[in-house]
């Protein structure tokens, strides 16, 4: 009785272990970027009840996602120390049950866009789910070194999602974020394949790193980093964002240049860590930039009468 009372309080419970396969923290940045392009589409307030909507919407089908990842990969997780704790991967949740969970959140996201917001974004979500469960997941991810800059594609929708949702549309200024997006996936995750390798070695995984060595991976990391950088100065070359974004974005992207130079030229394990790791702030910040800018920067640059 003593030893079930203590186990329950470290056990984590079924919930808790279905949460844990809808990779929460990458789901919550996915869904600040689509939330950003929601608030990018249009000038003052949004249509509150809508921005709700859609948002749940993308929520459900980017945890589905990401729980459909988890079943497919259920045997390769359980080869890699980072993954091998997953619920799926130990056997705690059955193959069964972890499929119904993604059905249900999938088909409850899906409804959520149809019923709610539009036919588009539940179009777009739905194929970005097909993207990264079924064309990067089972097709991609196996096969080439290639297979997160092909798959990045899905993981770069979030804002063109967020964009649709509240202009049944899919606009410029959405096609640049899902580029910047695009460009920062590879620095992204060849970062952490760098320090992660031998996981990936294990799990038979033809990631850049083990097909190409680590300094080929490394040139790639830099040059994709200057590239990316590049990009994310169109929001403002383009006038969609002011003066912050761009202080915001130069700071940012001069940052990262910095590490993956450093990255490239004297390789640690460590520092490719600080990498990954800084990689996830750049975006966040970087997003976090382009609302600050949107709402503040009419404000600051208009002139005094
Ligand atoms: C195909 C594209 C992508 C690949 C292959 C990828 C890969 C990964 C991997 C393997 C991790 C796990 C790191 C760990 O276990 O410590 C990770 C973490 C993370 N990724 Fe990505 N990623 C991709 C796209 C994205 C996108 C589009 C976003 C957000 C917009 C994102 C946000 C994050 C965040 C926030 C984390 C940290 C999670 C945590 O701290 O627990 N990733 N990524
Ligand atoms: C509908 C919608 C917006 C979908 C978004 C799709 C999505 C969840 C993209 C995120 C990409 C991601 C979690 C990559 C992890 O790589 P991995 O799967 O190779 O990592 P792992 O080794 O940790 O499983």
């Amino acid at each position: 009785m003593a030893w079930t009372a203590t186990a329950a309080l470290h056990l984590p419970s079924k919930w808790a272990q279905f949460h844990q396969l809808t990779k929460p923290r990458v789901v919550q940045l996915i869904v600040f970027c689509a939330l950003i392009g929601m608030l990018l589409a249009q000038p003052g307030l949004p249509d509150l009840g809508r921005v709700l909507a859609a948002t749940v919407g993308i929520w459900l089908v980017a945890s589905a996602a990401a729980v459909f990842n988890c079943l497919v990969e259920r045997g390769l997780d359980s080869r890699m120390a980072r993954t091998a704790w997953r619920p799926s991967a130990r056997g705690e949740l059955g193959a069964g049950e972890t499929l119904v969970f993604a059905v249900v959140l999938c088909t409850l996201g899906c409804s959520v866009l149809l019923a709610l917001v539009n036919l588009l974004t539940a179009v777009l979500t739905l194929a970005t789910f097909v993207g990264y469960a079924i064309v990067y997941t089972v097709l991609l991810k196996p096969r080439t070194p290639q297979n997160i800059v092909i798959g990045g594609a899905s993981g770069a929708m979030p804002p063109v999602l967020g964009w649709a949702a509240m202009t049944g549309d899919v606009g410029l200024p959405a096609l640049t974020l899902f580029l910047i997006i695009f460009l920062w996936t590879p620095p992204h995750f060849w970062a952490l394949a760098l320090y992660r390798v031998e996981d990936y070695r294990r799990a038979g995984l033809p990631m850049l790193p083990i097909t190409h060595g680590s300094e080929f991976t490394r040139l790639q990391v830099l040059l994709y980093t200057i590239v990316l950088f590049a990009a994310t100065l169109l929001p403002f070359t383009s006038r969609t964002s002011g003066g912050i974004y761009l202080v915001a974005a130069v700071v940012l992207g001069w940052r990262f240049i910095v590490l993956a130079w450093r990255l490239w030229r004297d390789y640690s394990d460590a520092l490719a860590r600080q990498t990954f790791r800084f990689s996830i702030w750049h975006l966040s910040l970087l997003f976090a930039a382009l609302l600050l800018d949107h709402y503040l920067w009419p404000w600051l640059s208009s002139p005094v009468v």
